[in-house]
């Protein structure tokens, strides 16, 4: 008679196969993801498989005309044909709407969501701040949205493409003609980088504020739609309050984008409000449509009780809306006619 291992899935032990980028970041994301994972699971065999999507391979295409999905498509690919069980992506880098046949299976709690600034090593600490940079000092980031952002609070900075993993961005503010870079805190802390960090960037910053990308700093799971058995194995690993905080500011851009990506930047974040019926945890989501050279923006916010994912979702569409009756439609207007015509716009986030 064979004996049967006794588990906490009360059957044999099986492997679950992870579907992820190979980026550095990417592999490191797929073993904390594992970590935890096998903190509950101790039977369950992870294997994970890594493999380069459009936005890996290509380096120098300008991000929209790689289209949408540049970081995921791969990745869903072999999600439906079976050939990986999840798929472990930053939540920033998911389209806002999914292929046929996948879902979301969770969001894990949320690393630090801001973008920072890191200085060229050899300007020592010369300088805290981007405030303490001078006229003409140069700025490097490819994502529109942080350029057209700090444009309209430091008129004086130049701002140039930085393209790459995190080392290599690294490398590049230290050896090429960059005096800092804009990166997300989140890929830095999970790569052990914090020291790099020389001033995090919110909408209260001193001299001026910026708001993040949609999703940024959350860890999203994506399954087979309906793979209840997959589903149950990862909802250990859900953050509910950073779930309903990424579904609203999903949905903000959902609303907004109208099939094209557009620079649209978000805050979002669990405040308390008194009221006659005492304290209530309620979700402030602000957010910002900016033009590509920064010269136009609109700006709004909302704070709502959110207690499922629908309320958050919906959360984010008032706020959408709002923007667009207060103008936002103008400059997304404007973004997607530069779009369309010949030379290339990049308002994908990078
Ligand atoms: N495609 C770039 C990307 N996608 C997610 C992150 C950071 C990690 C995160 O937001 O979870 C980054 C790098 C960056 O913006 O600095």
């Amino acid at each position: 008679m064979s004996s049967t291992h006794n588990n906490t899935e009360g059957s044999e032990p099986f492997t679950i196969r992870i579907g992820t980028r190979r980026s550095p970041l990417a592999l490191k994301q797929v073993d904390l993801v594992i970590a935890e994972l096998q903190k509950v699971h101790k039977d369950i065999t992870f294997e994970v498989c890594p493999i380069a999507t459009m936005g890996d391979r290509d380096k120098t295409t300008p991000l929209p005309e790689l289209g949408k999905g540049l970081w995921t498509n791969e990745l869903e690919a072999q999600l439906g044909a079976k050939q990986v069980d999840f798929v472990v992506h930053c939540c920033k880098d998911m389209p806002t709407t999914l292929p046929e046949g996948c879902q979301l299976g969770c969001i894990m709690e949320r690393e630090d969501p801001r973008d920072v600034v890191i200085f060229k090593k050899a300007h020592g600490d010369k300088y805290e701040k981007l405030g303490d940079l001078p006229q003409g000092a140069v700025v490097g980031t490819s994502s529109v949205r942080r350029a057209a952002q700090l444009r309209r609070n430091y008129p004086g900075l130049v701002f140039r493409d930085v393209r790459g993993n995190i080392d290599t961005r690294l490398r590049k503010v230290d050896d090429e003609e960059y005096d800092c870079i804009i990166l997300a805190a989140a890929g830095l802390l999970r790569m052990g980088l914090g020291g790099r960090i020389a001033q995090y960037l919110d909408s209260s910053t001193e001299g001026g504020g910026m708001l993040h990308a949609v999703g940024q700093g959350a860890l999203a799971l994506e399954v087979r739609e309906g793979d209840e058995k997959v589903l149950g194995i990862l909802k250990t690993l859900e953050d509910t309050p950073t779930m309903m905080a990424c579904f609203a500011e999903r949905s903000l851009m959902r609303t907004l984008e109208g099939g094209c990506s557009v620079p649209v930047a978000c805050e979002t974040k669990w405040v308390e409000e008194e009221s006659d019926e005492g304290t209530k945890k309620k979700l402030r989501i602000r957010a910002l449509v900016v033009s590509l050279d920064g010269s136009e923006a609109v700006e709004g916010e909302r704070i709502e009780e959110v207690a499922s994912l629908a309320q958050a979702d919906s959360l984010g569409k008032r706020l959408a809306q709002e923007l667009v009756e207060r103008g936002a439609q103008k400059i997304l207007d404007a973004i997607n006619q530069v779009r369309a015509g010949p030379g290339a716009v990049k308002v994908g986030d990078a």
